[in-house]
């Protein structure tokens, strides 16, 4: 079995070096919901802000502009209400590199044509929450897929958009999880982040690794709201920093839980992304 752990590699991929200005760390647009459900979205920016990636926005309906004005200082802003906003940005800004699509976004059957807008343009993007439920509910969607996706379902989502893959009412053992979760990937033609306490990840065709914290009380605080927003927010960062699919889910989902080891009882899904400046720190980044 494949353990993810924080190699020297991986460690040197997440250096900046003095030669590179912001856009050589990538850009990143993070979509939101309307008024009211910025929040998950907010999360996730963040997580892309600390983790590295040079510029990253927030594409938000024109309802929702205030609330993330009001919230978002080092993260910029762009109006995102429909489809056509989505394909004239990403037209006229060639340097958003990786797109987060998700959380807090809305399950309105008008967020699918904006779903299939970002996928029609190729560029790496992370389908997390509401992304997946639609495309559960849009299997033309699901088509869309291609090999830069990230898809980072909990066990429910899982269930929704893998009919018969998921988990029964008997749980899985960790054999079952890995199997499920290769063939997703080979189902998706996507990397996929099956989350838990115990996380598995797969490429198509690629044996799943495995990220295993059943057993550190710690991590079990990672069972809180906005836990997975992060997490999204995280890998999309990785990605627009250059990261592989495959590498992106996995160095995030290692940087979340040591994360999580950092902030410890009592963690917010807030406190994640400002445990990472502490974590590069130890790590010698
Ligand atoms: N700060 C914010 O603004 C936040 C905003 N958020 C946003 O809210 C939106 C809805 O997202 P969501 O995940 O809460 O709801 P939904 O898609 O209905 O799925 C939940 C159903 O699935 C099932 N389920 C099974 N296993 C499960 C598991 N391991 N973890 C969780 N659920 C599991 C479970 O069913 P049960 O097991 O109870 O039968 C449950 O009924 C989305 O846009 C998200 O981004 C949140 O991120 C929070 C912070
Ligand atoms: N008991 C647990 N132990 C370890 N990690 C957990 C545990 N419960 C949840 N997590 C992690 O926390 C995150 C929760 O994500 P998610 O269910 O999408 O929440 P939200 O939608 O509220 O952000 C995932 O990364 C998951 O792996």
């Amino acid at each position: 079995m494949t353990v993810l752990t924080m190699t020297p590699e991986r460690i040197d991929s997440l250096r900046k070096r003095s030669d590179q200005h912001k856009f050589d760390h990538g850009s990143v647009l993070v979509l939101s919901g309307p008024a009211t459900r910025t929040g998950a979205a907010r999360l996730a920016a963040m997580a892309a802000l600390r983790v590295g990636a040079g510029l990253v926005t927030v594409g938000a309906p024109r309802d929702a502009l205030p609330e993330c004005a009001a919230h978002l200082t080092g993260i910029m802003l762009r109006e995102v209400s429909e489809a056509l906003d989505l394909s004239l940005i990403l037209a006229e800004d060639q340097r958003i590199n990786a797109l987060c699509i998700g959380p807090g976004f809305g399950l309105e059957p008008a967020n699918g044509a904006t779903l299939r807008a970002a996928l029609a343009t190729h560029r790496a993007v992370v389908l997390d929450a509401d992304a997946l439920t639609l495309m559960a509910q849009d299997r033309e969607l699901f088509t869309q897929l291609h090999g830069g996706c990230v898809l980072t379902p909990h066990a429910g989502e899982f269930r929704r958009l893998f009919p018969g893959l998921g988990e029964d009412g008997d749980g899985f053992t960790l054999d079952e999880k890995k199997d499920a979760t290769q063939r997703a990937a080979d189902l998706s033609g996507a990397v996929v982040l099956y989350k838990g306490a115990q996380t598995t990840i797969a490429a198509p065709g690629c044996p799943a690794t495995v990220l295993d914290t059943t057993s550190e009380q710690d991590a079990a605080w990672l069972a809180t709201a906005g836990a997975g927003d992060v997490l999204a927010g995280l890998v999309t960062g990785l990605l627009a920093r250059g990261n592989p699919p495959v590498q992106a889910a996995e160095t995030g989902a290692l940087l979340h839980a040591m994360a999580a080891r950092e902030a410890g009882p009592g963690l917010i899904a807030e406190d994640l992304p400002q445990q990472i400046p502490g974590i590069y720190r130890r790590l010698g980044i």
